[in-house]
């Protein structure tokens, strides 16, 4: 009985740790990256214990089961670090860190904002954008442009323009520039940093989200940055609820459609809950999708005949009946995007922390180091849960044995899960699944549809024999060179 009462994670084989101080935190999130999961998934299965810092016991989770169960039970919440991370980022009250039925409705009405009709009107702004690039691209006579800048201003321009309505030079500078910064350094990993985030964790909540009050130069930004979004998203909010008062056509963003008084969904949304996802809209969607487009790219340049066949259905140009380009009608085109999203998962990591003891379904059962065959683990309210999201996508049972490999071949062969539902797109975990599932991935696909149709259009992508681009763990999954700098330099050619 005393087996029974204890928690069955210490009978789940995993790796040794490699210290007490670390346990597998080094080997796991300092590159190279993915390294140690690949090796681990495959020599312990779907679930596998690994040591976290101070010899704490950590879940490593790629059950598809087991995944469906902890993002939609409601038994398993954020884990104290993100949850921390998020509110210093993005404000106390932005969607990623509220629960219950605050976020329900929240959630209520930015969905109506982000259905798959309402991001349509998007299209032509964020062909716009895209055309913008071009015309950057177009510029440069450099023999190497790094795109991840190029990006990175076009995915927080279409956030702008299509959620708050206005240009990135109608936001106060400092803001922007605050706003850069802020992303810039909260893409960090390190040991230092590893140790601070689990000591972190061990600290009453409460607490821990006091050290942004200590006096360093990070925690001042932060405090700053919070500030500067609240201040520039009451004064978008001011000007919209100005205009709808003076009767005027408040536009198509998503903050005026919220704000508009016949808006279906808005009835207990006040404008702060509105303010306070300024940050959060942001930071959110801004390189999360420019990152996934520089891993399409490199796919493309590494096959330039994969490149050569999809700007050939590019050049076919589909459109629907009102003469609007069909992206959703270009198979390899969403294929490659779907293939990018499952290789290369911007967030292949994200943790929970069980709410209540509890028991984790898994669909395949797993041989305890003691073997017992467990078709469930029993876990203790507190215990942190490891998501593997790159994992679960590599899995070989539901991809197929060539799942390490970059082949969008796979989703027009029907090679993959048809049926069961798991995360919002695609079957795939890239935007997460549950009530705290990525908001903006409809926005996010659009967007990614539309830039790589503009840039492939015109330009041919290479890699420059020099130099390589290589995926880093930095909290995102970021393009870096040889030298763990965050570059990816292309070789582009117009297309004649
Ligand atoms: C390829 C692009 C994107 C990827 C891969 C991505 C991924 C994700 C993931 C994994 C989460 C869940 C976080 C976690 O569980 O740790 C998330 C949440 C979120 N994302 Fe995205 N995202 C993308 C684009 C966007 C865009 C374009 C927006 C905004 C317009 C956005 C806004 C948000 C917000 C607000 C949340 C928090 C939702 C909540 O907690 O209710 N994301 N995203």
């Amino acid at each position: 009985s005393t087996i029974r009462q204890q928690s069955s994670i210490q009978r789940i084989p995993g790796p040794p740790p490699s210290s007490w101080l670390l346990g597998n935190m080094l080997q796991l999130f300092l590159p190279p990256y993915g390294y140690y999961d690949d090796i681990w998934r495959k020599a312990y299965g779907t679930v596998y214990r690994f040591q976290g810092c101070f010899g704490r016991d950590r879940l490593m989770v790629s059950d598809p089961l087991a995944l469906q169960h902890i993002l939609n039970s409601g038994e398993f919440e954020f884990a104290p670090i993100f949850d921390t991370l998020f509110r210093w980022l993005f404000g106390e009250r932005n969607m990623a860190v509220l629960k219950g039925k605050e976020h329900r409705n929240l959630r209520t009405a930015w969905n109506a904002a982000f259905t798959a009709g309402a991001v349509r009107q998007y299209q032509p702004i964020l062909e716009k954008v895209a055309q913008g690039i071009s015309e950057k691209l177009d510029a440069s006579d450099s023999p190497a442009i790094d795109i991840c800048p190029l990006l990175s201003s076009a995915t927080v321009s279409s956030t702008t323009e299509v959620v708050f309505g206005c240009a990135v030079d109608d936001l106060g500078a400092e803001f922007v520039e605050s706003n850069s910064n802020i992303m810039a350094s909260s893409a960090t990993q390190s040991s230092a940093q590893i140790l601070v985030d689990e000591f972190g964790g061990l600290l009453p909540s409460w607490l821990f989200r006091r050290t942004i009050y200590l006096p360093t130069k990070a925690s001042q930004a932060l405090r700053t940055h919070v500030e500067l979004a609240s201040r520039e998203g009451w004064r978008l909010v001011r000007e919209k609820m100005d205009a709808v008062k003076q009767g005027l056509d408040g536009g198509d963003d998503v903050y005026s459609m919220l704000l508009r008084p016949d808006a279906q969904t808005n009835k207990s949304l006040r404008p702060e809950d509105i303010v306070a996802q300024t940050s959060v809209m942001m930071i959110g969607g801004s390189d999360t999708t420019a990152y996934t487009l520089v891993w399409a790219l490199v796919e493309l340049a590494k096959n330039p005949e994969l490149q050569d066949s999809l700007r050939a259905e590019i050049h076919g140009r589909p459109r629907t009946s009102r003469g609007d380009v069909a992206y959703d009608s270009m198979p390899l085109l969403n294929a490659t995007i779907k293939e990018s999203l499952r290789i290369y998962p911007v967030r292949p990591w994200t943790y929970r922390v069980a709410t209540k003891d509890t028991f984790i379904p898994l669909s395949q059962s797993i041989l305890s180091t003691t073997g017992e065959r467990l078709s469930q683990i029993q876990v203790k309210k507190g215990q942190l849960v490891t998501l593997g999201f790159a994992s679960y996508q590599k899995l070989e049972s539901r991809w197929g044995e060539d799942s390490g490999q970059f082949k969008p071949g796979r989703w027009l062969e029907s090679r993959v899960p048809q049926s069961d539902a798991i995360g919002p797109y695609a079957n795939l975990l890239a935007f997460s699944g549950g009530a705290h599932a990525c908001v903006g991935w409809r926005l996010a696909v659009l967007e990614m549809q539309v830039i790589l149709s503009e840039l492939l259009d015109k330009f041919t992508f290479s890699l420059p024999v020099e130099e390589s681009i290589e995926p880093r763990y930095m909290t995102n999954l970021m393009p870096t060179n040889a030298d763990g700098q965050k570059r990816a330099a292309f070789c582009v050619k117009r297309v004649l």
